[in-house]
Order: C-alpha cells, then structure tokens, then sequence
C-alpha cells in the first residue's frame, strides 16, 4: 500500500528534543511543528482560501459530525470533495465526529456497535459508528481522517477509562478494515487514556501495533491544568514511532503550542484563534488585548506593534474597537484574520529555534514578553 501520508524528519532540536519535519501529503508538503487553522464547516470561519495561503496556512481542519448534518456529505462527494467544494488546495484532515457527539450532544448512549445521542440542532436521533466515521470521511475526501475514538470527560475513573480506551482501541480497528482509500487518504490513530500512564501506555501499544500513518493524542484540552497536559505528552509522545507524524488534537494557546512542540507534538489545531476573535479579543506579542475595552478607544497603533499582517499594517485598535463595537462584519474578520496569522507565524518562529537549537531560550523569551511567567 502506497501511505499517501509521510512524515520527513528533518532535525532534533538539541536543546529540547523538538523535532523540525515535512508533512507530505496529497495535496503538497508541509513544515511542521504546524498549526492547522480549524474550518468546521468548510470555512475557517471568516478567512478566504486567497488570505490563509498568503498566511502560509498548509493543512486546514474541518469536520465529520457537522459536514454530515449540514450540507450532508453526498453532496460534497458529489462536488468532487472537499478540496473542489470549498476551492482549497492544500492540505485538509477531518475530525471523526467522536468529540462532537461527546460535546455537543448531552443525550448520547455509547455501546459497543458505536454510539446514539441526537442531532444538535433538531433533536433528531442519530448513530454514529466506527464504519459511518469512515464512511464519511471517505466521501469528504480529506488527506488526514480520524479513527473514531471516545473522548472520555475530565477528570474521569481509572475504570471508566480503561473500558473506554480499550472499546476505542478495538473502535480502531474497525475504522482501518472500513476504510475504502488507504492510498489516498491517512487514517490516523488517537491515543487516548487520560492522565493514566498506564492507560495511556496500553492505548499506545494497541494503536501502534495496527501501524497507522500517523497518531493522535486525544482527550487532552478538555479542561485539564496545563501542568497536567503536559505531563501526559512527556510519557505519551516517546510511545509513539518516531518517523510517524504526532498531532495533539484541539491545542492551543501560544504557550500550550510551544510545549506541546517541546515535548515532541509535529502538528495542532485549535478554534481558538477565530473563536476569540469573534468576540474582540486577540492575541499580541504582549500577551492578549480586548479590543473592546474603552482605552483603545483612541488608541491608533496597531494591534501588535510587532505583527506585520495585513490587519496590522493597515488598522488601528481605534477603528477596530469601533468596528466591533458596532458589530460590523469586516471587523472579526480582521480580528480573526490576525489571530490565525499570529499561531502560524509562532509555528513559524518555533521552527526557527529548532533550527538554531534554541527551543528553550525562544520558549522563556515568549513567555516573559507575553505574561505567560507573570505571578
Ligand atoms: N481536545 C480534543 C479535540 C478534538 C478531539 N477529537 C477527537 N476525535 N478525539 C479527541 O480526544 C479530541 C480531543
């Protein structure tokens, strides 16, 4: 079977153990550590495919629990899939729906076959199983699909874990035998296991030994301390082959990227950046501003001094102040757009320091200029 995923390394940092790769995929090649802007509905919402190329977005994220509902995923087949549907020709990978079923929808019964809860938006009875993850994931056409896996609530039992990360491993099984294009499209596995060494060493070793080409960390960033997170990556991530892509799924804010990249995660993705700016706020070499907030009212910098997107080179915190206040479109648009941008360029700068074997002195030099070591 030719993989249509491989990951190059390239280098280790010295300093921490980062590693510098290449992604490639179908749909091109990719430097990682990388972070993949998240575009739910076939749209990163708000950002035109033209502006995240001009970011150096490679590999957007979008979604199998929501495409299938809304427009269905028939229809994007029948578009000729999601690259052609949505005019985006870089890399793509589809979320399972697992997580969505776990988060969205409060009345959902897990069995074995896989799992019954009801559409978020109608109510109306639904299954989803290993098979239709896959099924769907096919007919959307995304280079990277997902094994449907539980994301178990946190914190949870040591029992209730291990029933649920040994249901998942056999979950993954499944997906592989279901899968119809192994030879264009990666199916990944996800680690799960909560912060149990020992769940999550059995959840590795199932996974690894069904030889995906790449592997997740799952079940992290569901409300965990950072502390917490990042021990779980320090004995996770050496369980899992080193010449195998390792993606820590719905990660993160600046300084989780920077420690996930540490502690040896190639890829992330996360809503965050849209998310926030939706509601004004974003983020700046100086930590985070709320733009909403009456002393940018004449504020006419930018909004980060140190930023050269198009939002900043063009705009003042004064004009989006205002623009958000009034709730006029182009201004979340410039929020969102500066967001996203910000996470890519961090990616970037990540990179850099691997390449200089400086990981850790970039990481304290971050940290102290965003607030992150402030008491
Ligand atoms: N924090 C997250 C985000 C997305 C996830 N998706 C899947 N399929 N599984 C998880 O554990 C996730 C965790």
């Amino acid at each position: 079977m030719t993989t249509p995923i491989r990951f190059e390394l390239i280098k280790t940092c010295r300093q921490t153990g980062a590693r510098l790769g290449i992604l490639h995929t179908p749909h091109g090649s990719f430097e990682t550590p990388m972070f993949m802007p998240v575009g739910t509905l076939a749209t990163v919402k708000t950002l035109s495919p033209e502006e995240l190329k001009e970011m150096g977005a490679g590999v957007i994220l979008s979604n199998t629990y929501h495409l299938w509902l809304r427009p269905g995923h028939d229809i994007v087949a029948e578009a000729g899939g999601l690259h052609a549907f949505m005019n985006w020709d870089r890399g793509i990978l589809t979320d399972s729906g697992g997580f969505q079923v776990f988060s969205l929808s409060e009345f959902r019964r897990i069995e074995e076959e896989g799992v019954y809860f009801r559409n978020h938006l109608n109510g109306d009875k639904l299954f989803l199983s290993p098979e239709k993850a896959v099924e769907i994931q096919n007919a959307l056409g995304a280079d990277i699909i997902m094994a449907f896996d539980e994301c178990p609530p946190y914190p949870a039992t040591y029992e209730y874990m291990k029933q649920s990360i040994e249901r998942t491993s056999r979950w993954a099984e499944r997906c592989l035998k279901a899968h119809r294009r192994p030879n264009e499209q990666g199916l990944f596995g996800i680690v799960q296991g909560g912060e149990y060494e020992e769940l999550r060493r059995q959840s590795a070793r199932d996974l690894v030994s069904l030889d995906f080409p790449g592997y997740a960390v799952g079940g992290l960033s569901v409300g965990e301390p950072k502390e917490v997170m990042n021990r779980v990556l320090e004995f996770t991530t050496p369980l899992l082959p080193a010449d195998k892509p390792r993606y820590l799924m719905g990660v993160g804010s600046p300084d989780s990227l920077i420690d996930g990249a540490i502690r040896g995660i190639d890829m992330f993705d996360c809503v965050l950046p849209t998310r926030i700016g939706r509601n004004g706020t974003v983020m700046t070499s100086e930590g985070r501003v709320v733009i909403k907030n009456a002393q940018y009212a004449r504020d006419f910098s930018p909004l980060d001094p140190h930023c050269d997107c198009y939002t900043c080179r063009n705009y003042t915190r004064a004009y989006i102040r205002h623009l958000i206040k009034c709730d006029e479109t182009f201004g979340i648009r410039l929020t969102s757009y500066h967001n996203v941008y910000f996470l890519i360029k961090l990616m970037e700068q990540v990179r850099q320091a691997i390449r200089e074997d400086r990981l850790a002195d970039f990481r304290e030099e971050f940290f102290e200029r965003y607030g992150f070591n402030k008491p």
